[in-house]
């Protein structure tokens, strides 16, 4: 039995690799066999419920194939006490943090749990699996997301450096996020494969902390999180009104930055617009580096096409990418749907992408994203926003706050119709198409370097559209 367990446990391994075996499937021992199921055990709930729901259906086939008699697998929690389990492995890496001050650290604890603190050679189990293709290699840098870019490099370089602790990206959904993060990751393990990086999701960071509430392992949560390097925390904004895993988080942050350990957070809202999350955690998160992403402009969606069909080996003509970008304007992920979308299609059917089969298999994205809106309109409620005349919107005048809201009208003109800039610039009082692309470049530059301004024609191009 034990030959035939380990034949099995090793083709796992095999399958899966050594990373994510090592994180999950280490601690797994074989009950026995009951009538005809397989009986496997593991240390924890969390960990028993994770592997049934990820590794179930291996495990059966497996046991299938190597066993006549076993049609099904029961995974079981084990009656190890928590600290022989902590002591076995590495799997139950939550990322704790609530403090140590409240659980009181005491003497004989504090040996024990530094006794269980993952040895050097099972440290690289804290690398939650990354995505393969997030590397700052495939990551596009444009003006919008340029200086998120400089800063996850810089950290990637030099982790925890005066300035840049933490570090916190935040941007609307699908912008790059957790690309960024996951780059970053590899590019410090690149450099330094000692150096353990733990990234993991706000969520997944509260469900852990609960399953070691719940198997009274806080203790082993707090330290293997407080021995990784780098922790990274994606979408923090999912801890809004979660107090207790909050403060939790508050005591690991505290822990980390002060041995001098790097922290990485991503959110949807800068610090300050975190309502929700306790002040003294919004202070401390915003006390760093904190960059955000923009919404992209044409440009980047082009050039982020252009290497995704490059990186497919895919030959899409630019007329089909320059009409993606034009009309897939919300985010990176629906964009790159969209494209994944059309060169499946063409693999399928064997013919190759033109603007028609773009078209047809895109009618639905396409048409969701149908600019109706007219010149007119645009001009109105520019207008009546920043409180100039409509008749400014083809004026002469230069002064500023008369100038500023016309160029915003002529971008928003460019990004939601589809009039060509001669015609843009002829319904804005015979204005040069020189001057629409002046005021188009001047306003995608203004979005860049002044955030409350980018929220204005963020606002402006939403009531537009809707
Ligand atoms: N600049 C870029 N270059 C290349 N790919 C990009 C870029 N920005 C985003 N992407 C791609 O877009 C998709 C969505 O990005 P990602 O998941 O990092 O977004 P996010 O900001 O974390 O979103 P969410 O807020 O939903 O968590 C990914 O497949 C990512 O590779």
């Amino acid at each position: 039995m034990a030959a035939l367990w380990a034949r099995i446990r090793g083709r796992l391994r095999e399958d899966v690799g050594e990373v994510e075996y090592r994180t999950w499937l280490r601690q797994m021992t074989l009950s026995g066999i009951e009538g005809e199921d397989a009986v496997i055990l593991l240390p924890t709930r969390f960990l028993r419920d994770w592997v049934n729901s990820h590794y179930g259906d291996r495990l059966r086939a497996l046991w299938q194939a190597e066993h006549a008699g076993v049609r099904r697998v029961e995974f079981r929690v084990s009656a190890a006490p928590p600290a022989e389990a902590a002591l076995a492995g590495a799997e139950e890496q939550q990322p704790a943090a609530i403090g140590a001050e409240r659980v009181g650290l005491a003497e004989p604890l504090a040996a024990r749990a530094a006794e269980a603190r993952p040895t050097p050679e099972s440290r690289s189990d804290w690398v939650v699996p990354l995505e393969a293709r997030f590397t700052f290699d495939t990551f596009v840098v444009g003006k919008p997301n340029e200086f998120a870019h400089a800063c996850a490099r810089r950290v990637s370089e030099k982790p925890a450096s005066p300035g840049f602790n933490p570090l916190f990206l935040y941007g609307g959904v699908g912008l790059g996020k957790t690309h960024l993060m996951h780059a970053t990751a590899w590019a410090i393990r690149a450099h330094d494969p000692a150096r353990t990086v733990a990234y993991m999701s706000a969520e997944k960071f509260m469900y852990r902390f609960i399953a070691a509430l719940r198997s009274q392992n806080t203790m082993e949560f707090k330290e293997t999180l407080r021995a990784v390097d780098v922790l990274m925390i994606d979408d923090l904004q999912f801890l809004i009104g979660k107090d207790n895993t909050q403060e939790e988080f508050f005591h690991t942050f505290n822990a980390l930055v002060d041995q001098g350990k790097q922290i990485i957070v991503s959110s949807d809202k800068s610090p300050s617009d975190l309502a929700g999350i306790e002040d003294r955690l919004r202070t401390r998160l915003g006390c760093g580096m904190v960059a955000d992403i923009h919404a992209t402009t044409y440009e980047l969606r082009l050039s982020i096409l252009q290497a995704k069909a490059a990186a497919a080996q895919v030959a899409v003509p630019p007329k089909v990418l320059e009409l993606l970008a034009n009309k897939i304007t919300a985010n990176v992920r629906e964009l790159e749907g969209a494209l994944n979308r059309l060169v499946a299609h063409a693999n399928l059917f064997g013919r190759p992408i033109t603007i028609d089969s773009a078209h047809e298999v895109l009618h639905d994205v396409l048409r969701a994203h149908e600019k109706r809106v007219s010149i007119e309109e645009i001009q109105k409620k520019v207008a009546e926003h920043y409180n100039i005349r409509l008749t400014d919107m083809s004026s002469a005048r230069r002064a500023r706050n008369v100038a500023r809201p016309r160029q915003v009208a002529m971008y928003l003109a460019k990004q939601l119709t589809q009039r060509s800039l001669p015609e843009i610039g002829r319904r804005f009082g015979n204005r040069d198409h020189t001057t629409v692309m002046h005021a188009v470049s001047r306003v995608a530059e203004l979005m860049v370097a002044d955030a409350g301004f980018a929220e204005d024609v963020t606002l402006l191009r939403k009531m537009l559209e809707t």
